[in-house]
């Protein structure tokens, strides 16, 4: 590999502004760190406000640096990354968490997100212990699921067509503002769809959350598209009426040869709600590589009638969840036409902001940050930065499909380009 500093120190200037800049845009110089939020896979979050007289808050992500044994390696940064900035950067909708900007100072990337307050995942807790139901159980208010449920088909609709699929969609990933506005959140497994998608789980180290997972996948598709995230959305909308996951099976592990596994436990508990499908719902099954591992569990029934009455309290919000679960991802309703759907113009109709007829106490509780990790946040040294920053520009601009030009968005990247 190249060493990216020596470069730079060919061209004084160049690493004079490039070092200027970076020490100059330091996190701490800009944001005060309130707390820790919660750490991820690829990293930890933090709760910040920025320095600035505005003093908007944010969520800082910072990625994990490499790590090879116990030496903190400066080879690259992580794919993942990588690819949450790369689509981050062209992105901007009400219903998309917005990123501020990127730092990239010691080791580490700092991601700088638009802060928002609560997440799917904390709204069906707080639901689930609370006392307020309208039908001698815990649940949503219809009009509060059917607001998130639109913002959410709403922020899919722009990622989707702008080529971009989220691939991860699931409650702890959807955010929302104080303001009651959802926020799609994570962009780390998003992909172009002009990309060649493989299976979720054969390039990806991480897996995502079975599930979400649409049934293609778990037949074994070789190719998948926009598909994917509208079952996905399927999925949160049961879980939101339901407060708990619809379709809550069992992981199979990769085997000691990293054999991808058949889903079986997934499947089934998809299949004991939606009935087994046959060549009519899904023309083609019959050719699913896994097409033979399904035959051999049982035949079941479609119940998710059923399933909706006592959750669902309306025929059109049925409807849209049984179009929503098609197995056929063809036949699958496609974003916008989830939002031209009948349960969205039928009363009661989705707001702007999700919560305005709740009274205080019915709104969800603050994010809770911790102060335990708030200081081992900040870089020691500014110092070793620098050596990241080239490599780091060419590895974005491989991702940007050769668009070449400036990083906007990205603090450091503009001095050296
Ligand atoms: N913009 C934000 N505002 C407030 N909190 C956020 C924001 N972004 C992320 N968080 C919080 O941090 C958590 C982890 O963030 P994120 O999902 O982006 O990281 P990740 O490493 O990709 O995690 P995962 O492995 O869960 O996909 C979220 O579940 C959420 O609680």
């Amino acid at each position: 590999m190249v060493d990216e500093w020596s470069l730079l120190q060919h061209d004084p200037m160049r690493a004079y502004r490039a070092k200027r800049d970076l020490n100059h845009q330091s996190v701490a110089s800009k944001y005060n760190i309130l707390g820790f939020i919660s750490s991820g896979t690829y990293g930890r979050v933090y709760k910040a406000q920025s320095r600035d007289e505005e003093g908007k808050l944010h969520a800082i992500k910072k990625f994990k640096p490499d790590k090879e044994g116990d030496v903190v390696t400066y080879t690259g940064i992580s794919q993942s990354a990588i690819r949450e900035i790369a689509l981050n950067r062209e992105i901007s909708h009400e219903n998309v968490v917005a990123l501020k900007e990127v730092i990239l100072e010691d080791k580490s990337i700092y991601m700088v997100f638009e802060y928002a307050e609560h997440d799917f995942l904390q709204v069906i807790h707080h639901y689930t212990q609370s006392m307020y139901s309208q039908s001698g159980r815990p649940q949503i208010p219809t009009a509060v699921l059917k607001s998130l449920i639109h913002q959410l088909f709403n922020g899919l609709l722009y990622l989707h067509n702008a080529h971009i699929l989220h691939r991860d969609l699931k409650p702890a990933n959807i955010l929302i503002t104080s303001a009651g506005v959802v926020k799609i959140g994570d962009l780390g497994l998003a992909r172009l769809t002009y990309q060649p998608l493989q299976p979720l789980f054969a390039g990806d180290k991480v897996v995502v959350t079975i599930w979400y997972r649409a049934p293609e996948l778990l037949m074994g598709a070789k190719h998948y598209n926009k598909a994917v995230d509208c079952w996905a959305v399927g999925c949160v909308m049961a879980e939101l009426a339901n407060l708990r996951p619809i379709f809550k099976g069992e992981e199979a592990k990769l085997d000691s040869k990293k054999n991808v596994p058949f889903q079986k436990d997934q499947l089934l508990k998809i299949l004991e709600v939606l009935g087994t499908p046959d060549e009519k719902d899904w023309p083609g099954i019959r050719d699913m590589p896994e097409y033979q591992s399904m035959k051999r569990l049982d035949i079941y029934p479609n119940r998710l009638y059923d399933w909706c009455r006592t959750r669902i309290s309306s025929n059109a919000g049925y409807d849209l969840l049984r179009q929503l679960f098609a197995y056929d991802p063809d036949k699958r309703l496609t974003a916008k036409e989830a939002l031209d759907h009948k349960w969205f113009h039928e009363d009661p109709k989705p707001s702007h902001n999700a919560f305005h007829n709740l009274g205080p106490s019915q709104l969800p509780p603050h994010r809770r940050i911790t102060q335990d990790d708030a200081p081992s946040m900040m870089p020691a040294q500014p110092s070793q930065a620098q050596a990241h920053v080239t490599q780091f520009s060419q590895q974005m601009q491989g991702h940007t499909q050769g668009s070449g030009g400036s990083f906007t968005g990205l603090s450091a990247a503009p001095a050296l380009c």
